[in-house]
Order: structure tokens, then C-alpha cells, then sequence
């Protein structure tokens, strides 16, 4: 069965309709003021509206206060909140009960310390994100296309619905979903001709790459 895919960090209304048109499952806009993928609440209102029912808009924030969530949340008509930064359990099951909106944590991960996070949130978040975690000295707590070891989740299965991410490309998604058991895939710098610019050739490449995932998991 393919994939289901998102495709994060979406700016213009030419990258939405592209990643749409291609099935993907999950759109995503980020709220990161320094990202070069950031989109303003006017601007991210503005392609929400244009998005068909189905397809999940998923707002990325990196330790968000209430004040920035209310005004993301009044202005942005998303369906999951993607919490991206050192959020704990605590603040992600606080975060669900205030806006009654599912939230996906992203938990990154470079070595096997970083496993026992994954399993707390597990417990409170409605779907999880596992991400390469940030090179030491990068400026992006995400988005810095590149994949971590897939042997560290191997066989590893957890009670929520999950995504695989980091330096995913048309080229590898198949192998690191048999790899490692993921159903659900995320990109960003996999699908853009230059950083923050999505290129709709290569969503459509990654989309359809994603598609052709009929091969059962290795263990
Ligand atoms: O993409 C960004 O600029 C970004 C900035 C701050 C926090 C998170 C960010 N991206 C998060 C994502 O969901 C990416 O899709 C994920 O990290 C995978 O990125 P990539 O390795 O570039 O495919």
C-alpha cells in the first residue's frame, strides 16, 4: 500500500496545488520565524482556504506560547498542531486539551539515548514525527535534509500513528520505509530546487516514488 505523505514547508499556492495534485495526505506550513520555509498567519490563512477537505493541514511550530497558538489557531483553519521544538509531555498533552486539536510531537533522533523520548510521547501525542535530529551548529531545528541511522527504529513499533523524516528524497523513501516499518513519510528540503523553494516536479517525484512502497518491511 503507499505511502502517506506530507509535504512540509509549503509557501505558494503553486506548491500546495502541485503536492494536492499528487496525493499527498498531509500539507505543512511553518510557523518558525527564522525558517526559510516560514509563512506569515495572513499568508498561510490564504493557502489553508485553498485546500480541499481530506487533505490535513498541519501547522509547525517550534515552542510555541499560548499567545502565538491562540493567534496561529484564530487566524489558520489547520487540523494538527506539529510541535517541533523541546516541547515535553507535560506542555504537548496541555497543548492538545486548549485547542482540542490532534497533536503530532516530533522527537529527533541521533543516537539510541534519544529512544526513551519517543516512548513519553507516545503516551500523549496523537501521532508522532521522527526527524534527524539537528546537526551540532545548525541554525533549522528541522528541515536540514538529512537522514539519521534507520537501523536505531528498525522493528520498533509504537501504539499512535507515526511519520519517518530527515533527508528523505524520491530516491531513498522506499528503502527507508522497509527499513524501517514507517506507513507515513514527511519532506521538505527533498522536494526544492534550492532551500525554501519547492520544486512541484520533485513532489510529484517523491509522491509517486512513496507510491510504489508494496514491498513489506525488512526486520
Ligand atoms: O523546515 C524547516 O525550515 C524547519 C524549521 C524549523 C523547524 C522544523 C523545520 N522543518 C521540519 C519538518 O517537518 C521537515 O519536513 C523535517 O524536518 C524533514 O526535513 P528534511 O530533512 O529537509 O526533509
Amino acid at each position: 500500500m503507499a505511502l502517506k505523505v506530507k509535504i512540509c514547508g509549503l509557501t505558494t499556492p503553486e506548491s500546495v496545488d502541485a503536492a494536492v495534485d499528487a496525493g499527498a495526505a498531509y500539507l505543512g506550513f511553518n510557523f518558525f520565524p527564522r525558517s526559510p520555509r516560514a509563512v506569515t498567519l495572513d499568508r498561510a490563512r490564504e493557502l489553508a482556504l485553498a485546500v480541499p477537505d481530506g487533505v490535513a493541514k498541519v501547522a509547525l511550530v517550534v515552542d510555541a506560547d499560548d499567545a502565538m497558538l491562540d493567534a496561529l489557531t484564530d487566524a489558520v483553519p489547520v487540523d494538527i498542531l506539529q510541535l517541533h521544538g523541546h516541547e515535553t509531555p507535560e506542555r504537548v498533552a496541555e497543548v492538545r486539551a486548549r485547542y482540542g486539536l490532534p497533536v503530532m510531537k516530533v522527537v529527533g533522533v541521533a543516537s539510541a539515548d534519544d529512544l526513551p523520548l519517543i516512548d513519553a510521547h507516545a503516551r500523549v501525542a496523537d501521532q508522532l514525527l521522527i526527524d534527524a535530529k539537528a546537526p551540532k551548529g545548525a541554525v533549522l531545528p528541522g528541515g536540514n535534509g538529512v537522514p539519521f541511522d534507520w537501523r536505531l527504529i528498525a522493528g520498533r513499533r509504537w501504539p499512535l500513528p507515526w511519520m519517518l523524516a530527515g533527508g528523505l528524497t524520491s530516491a531513498n523513501v522506499a528503502e527507508a520505509a522497509r527499513r524501517t516499518g514507517a506507513r507515513q513519510v514527511d519532506v521538505s528540503s527533498g522536494v526544492e530546487s534550492a532551500t525554501g523553494v519547492k520544486d512541484p516536479a520533485l513532489i510529484r517525484a517523491f509522491i509517486e516514488a512513496a507510491a510504489q512502497d508494496d514491498v513489506p518491511a525488512l526486520r
